[in-house]
């Protein structure tokens, strides 16, 4: 059994959205296949990934480093004790060699990316889906059934309040019970007026998360936890830069609801320090460190026993990025939701064509792998990389 090649190609994710911080207008992600010879049911066994939006596509790095690393390896160095399936692991010690640690940003996005295609591969040759295949691992019971939310609430061109009330009317009618929009894209007292307009059209059929994208220094973090503070929020995302544990800590004094964070750290290193340091507090706080961007599974198990170490559950995690992967490591390692975007980024996010969010819910497919093959517009530029 070997990996006969690994194929990368950059696509838009483009659209008009901006949060506080960036805008879309230029965004990418890369698709990658990871090839064996291993056929399954007559069909060659091809695991696929690409990277979370926020992050450009890897195209260069995957292409200059990683691939050579992975095909130039001992094709039995990259398998399991059994050598009857590729081991995640040994690959993700492959695709590091030779790199320094810290600089946790540099790589891995890239290196996340491929994980993601070499669990596909990995889950598709044990004939199972992912998440059954983490939780067999651990020696946990799956749970298929996986509370999701959406995000949204986005600032763009001549959007209105009716319009952002209509767009969370959207995801009503889809069956979420969370909703988030963005802040700091603006002015407070406009904020204010946006999450007021929202929680009217929600009522008590939903709840709101407010997200701020790193944009705000201490003052004015502070001084949204004072407006924020006013309403029954589900949460309040990334105040500040997502490295300044403090100004986090700090903000913990002035905002007694939830606050979630993490999507921009990338290794176990700093969801360490942010646990270290940030003043989160598990009884009530989430954690968004999202695989894709953070050098995969593999480095996200070794979050997860960071997490175990410093008194918190699984089930505080809640990844950013919508994707698939994430559901899987939902269903089958007890994390507590994922985040969706219902009109986003597609064909990379959502869900396979047969699922239906129901009072806050999927309920994960039977099917092989991450389970791409049941989304028909994504798997459809997935085959045209490789098959
Ligand atoms: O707008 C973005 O960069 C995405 C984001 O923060 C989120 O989904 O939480
Ligand atoms: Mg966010």
């Amino acid at each position: 059994m070997r990996i006969l090649d690994v194929v990368e190609v950059t696509r838009p994710i483009a659209s008009p959205i901006r949060n506080a911080y960036i805008d879309f207008s230029k965004m990418t992600t890369s698709l990658v296949a990871v090839v064996t010879d291993v056929e399954v049911d007559g069909r060659r066994v091809v695991g696929y990934g690409f990277n979370s939006n926020g992050r450009y596509g890897q195209g260069g790095l995957i292409r200059e480093r990683f691939r050579d690393r992975i095909l130039n390896a001992a094709p039995d160095s990259l398998l399991n004790d059994k050598g009857d399936n590729l081991d995640p692991h040994c690959l993700w010690d492959v695709m590091m060699s030779n790199e320094k640690p810290g600089g946790y940003g540099e790589r891995s996005v890239a290196v996340g990316t491929l994980d993601m295609a070499i669990w596909d591969a990995t889950a598709k040759i044990a004939g199972k889906p992912l998440f059954r295949l983490l939780a067999e691992m651990k020696g946990v019971e799956a749970n298929p059934r996986v509370f999701v939310y959406a995000a949204g609430g986005y600032y763009y061109p001549g959007k209105d309040l009716i319009a952002l009330r209509q767009e969370m009317r959207g995801y009503l009618n889809r069956g979420y019970t969370v909703v988030k929009m963005k802040i700091g894209g603006a002015a407070i007292e406009e904020d204010r007026r946006r999450i007021e307009a929202v929680l009217q059209e929600i009522g008590s059929e939903a709840r709101l998360a407010v997200d701020a994208n790193g944009r705000f220094d201490l003052e004015t973090a502070i001084a949204y936890a004072k407006m924020l503070r006013e309403y029954p929020l589900f949460w309040y995302e990334e105040a500040g830069d997502p490295l300044d544990y403090s100004l986090q800590a700090t903000l913990s004094e002035f905002y007694p609801g939830s606050m979630a964070t993490g999507e921009n750290l990338f290794s176990h290193q700093d969801a360490r320090n942010l646990l270290r340091y940030g003043g989160m507090r598990p009884d009530r706080d989430y954690l968004q460190f999202d695989c894709a961007l953070s050098y995969g599974l593999v480095e996200y198990l070794r979050t997860l026993d960071v997490l175990k170490q410093y008194g918190w559950s699984p089930s505080r995690c809640i990844p950013h990025g919508g994707h698939q992967m994430s559901l899987n490591i939902a269903a089958g390692l007890g994390l507590g939701s994922n985040e969706s975007y219902p009109d986003l980024f597609q064909p990379y996010g959502g869900f396979p064509d047969s699922v239906n969010v129901e009072d806050g819910h999927i309920i994960m497919p039977e099917l092989p792998g991450i389970g791409f093959e049941g989304k028909f517009d994504l798997i459809k530029e997935m085959r045209a990389l490789a098959e």
